[in-house]
C-alpha cells in the first residue's frame, strides 16, 4: 500500500513519519471554506475536500493500491470556531479571549483508498480538550513576537514556547498538534482488513 500525505504541515509530516510510516507529501490547493455547521462536520468536510483533490489528482498516474490522507484542524471555544489568524491582532484577540479557559480541538481526517479496483473513504474526527493557565497581556505580546501563532489553529502550537501556559489536556495530545495519529492507525488497519 502507498500512502499520500495531502499536507503541507510539517507536524502532520513528523507525526506520520514518526509511526513508521513511508508516505508521500502532496499538498493540496482546494480552498478551505465550509460554513455554518458544527466544528466536527467542517472538520471532516474540510480534510474530505484536500483528500479528494489529491486522490483525484494521483489517480491517472498510481499503478499500486494507494491511500489519500487529508486533515483539518480548528479551535472551538464556546460556539466560535477559530482558524489560523490573519495577522498580529486577530492571535491576540483569540488568545485573549482562550486564556484562563478550557476549549476544545478538533481534527477532522479523510483517507480514501484505492484497492484493486475499488475505491474506500473513511471520515472521522478527534476532539481533545485544552485548559490554558491564565496567561498576561504582556505575555501574550511575547509569544505573538516569535511569529509561532501564525499558522496555527487557535494562534498557538502546544507543541513550542505557548507549552508553558497550558494547564491540562484531556484526550490525544497529537490531535492538537494537528494529526490524531492512533485513531488513524486504526482506522488504516481496519480499512486494510476488509
Ligand atoms: C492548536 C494547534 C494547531 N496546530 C496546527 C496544526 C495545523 O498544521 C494548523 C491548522 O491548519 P490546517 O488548515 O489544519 O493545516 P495546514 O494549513 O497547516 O496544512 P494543510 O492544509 O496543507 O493540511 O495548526 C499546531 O501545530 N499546534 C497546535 O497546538
Amino acid at each position: 500500500m502507498k500512502y499520500i500525505l495531502a499536507s503541507a504541515s510539517p507536524r502532520r509530516k513528523e507525526l506520520l513519519a514518526q509511526a513508521g510510516f513511508t508516505f508521500d507529501v502532496c499538498p493540496s490547493g482546494a480552498e478551505e471554506r465550509i460554513e455554518g455547521e458544527s466544528p466536527a462536520k467542517i472538520v471532516e468536510g474540510l480534510a474530505a475536500l484536500k483528500a479528494r483533490d489529491i486522490f483525484d489528482k494521483s489517480l491517472g498516474s498510481m499503478t499500486e493500491d494507494f491511500t489519500v490522507i487529508g486533515a483539518d484542524t480548528v479551535v472551538a471555544y464556546q460556539g466560535e470556531i477559530l482558524g489560523k489568524p490573519t495577522d498580529q491582532e486577530e492571535a491576540l484577540a483569540m488568545l485573549s479571549m482562550l486564556a484562563d479557559r478550557t476549549h476544545q480541538v478538533y481534527t477532522g481526517v479523510c483517507l480514501i483508498q484505492m484497492k484493486g479496483e475499488k475505491k474506500y473513504t473513511r471520515t472521522f474526527h478527534v476532539c481533545t480538550q485544552v485548559t490554558f493557565y491564565p496567561v498576561s497581556r504582556e505575555e501574550l505580546l511575547s509569544y505573538i513576537r516569535t511569529g509561532d501563532p501564525m499558522d496555527k489553529a487557535g494562534s498557538y502550537g502546544i507543541q513550542g514556547p505557548f507549552a508553558v501556559h497550558i494547564k491540562e489536556i484531556q484526550g490525544d495530545y497529537n490531535n492538537v498538534v494537528g494529526l490524531p495519529i492512533a485513531k488513524l492507525y486504526h482506522e488504516l488497519r481496519e480499512m486494510e482488513e476488509i
